[in-house]
């Protein structure tokens, strides 16, 4: 979380003239009240299932850009309908780059709340397992959005010339 996504995709959309979904956005939509309200109103579980649903929904549609939330991977069912339904790109960040951006994200990340420095920690690294299931993945390390978004594009390009199977997925127009 807080790796850029969100920021990130919608610039990949707007260069490939896609429509850019962003899930968290979608869920906040349907309770009409931001994150932190919905896991402290209804739990995190809840949150949970609707972002399993929503992800559900827009696999189905095509040619867009998605963001999912960071946790999204931790349930196996969204990990399979993304990987069978899209291309998924990993963005990654180092610990010593994440750490200097949580005062940034903080208070809209309710699961980063009430937990040191430590356990924050120990969250990032249990995390790495959930995030190793993709097809591409960058770091995005001292990398500003804007160059990231392009290396994406570069490797879409590179992959639509390649794989003639993905041509008829994200090729039409
Ligand atoms: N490449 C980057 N370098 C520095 N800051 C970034 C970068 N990408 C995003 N940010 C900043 O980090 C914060 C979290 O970005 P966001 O796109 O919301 O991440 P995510 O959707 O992965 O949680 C925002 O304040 C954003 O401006
Ligand atoms: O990693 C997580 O568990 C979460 C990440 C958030 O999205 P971002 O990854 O866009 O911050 C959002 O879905 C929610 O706060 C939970
Ligand atoms: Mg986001």
């Amino acid at each position: 979380m807080g790796v850029g996504k969100t920021t990130i995709g919608e610039l990949v959309a707007k260069k490939l003239y896609r429509e850019f979904i962003d899930i968290d956005k979608e869920i906040e939509k349907e309770f009409n009240m931001p994150i932190p309200e919905i896991f402290k109103t209804f739990g995190e579980e809840t949150f949970r299932e609707k972002e399993k649903e929503i992800i559900t929904a827009f696999s189905k549609k095509r040619l867009k850009v998605i963001s999912v939330g960071g946790g999204a991977f931790g349930q196996e069912e969204i990990k399979n309908i993304c990987m069978t339904n899209g291309i998924v790109f990993l963005l990654d960040l180092s610990w010593d780059c994440w750490k200097e951006r949580l005062d940034l994200i903080i208070d809209n990340r309710p699961v980063l709340q009430g937990r040191t420095l430590e356990e924050i920690e120990e969250l990032y690294y249990q995390r790495q397992k959930i995030y190793s299931t993709h097809n591409s993945r960058f770091n995005t390390d001292n990398i500003e959005a804007e160059e990231i978004s392009d290396y994406i594009i570069d490797t879409l390009k590179l992959s639509w010339d390649i794989h003639e199977p993905h041509s008829g997925k994200i090729l039409e127009i």
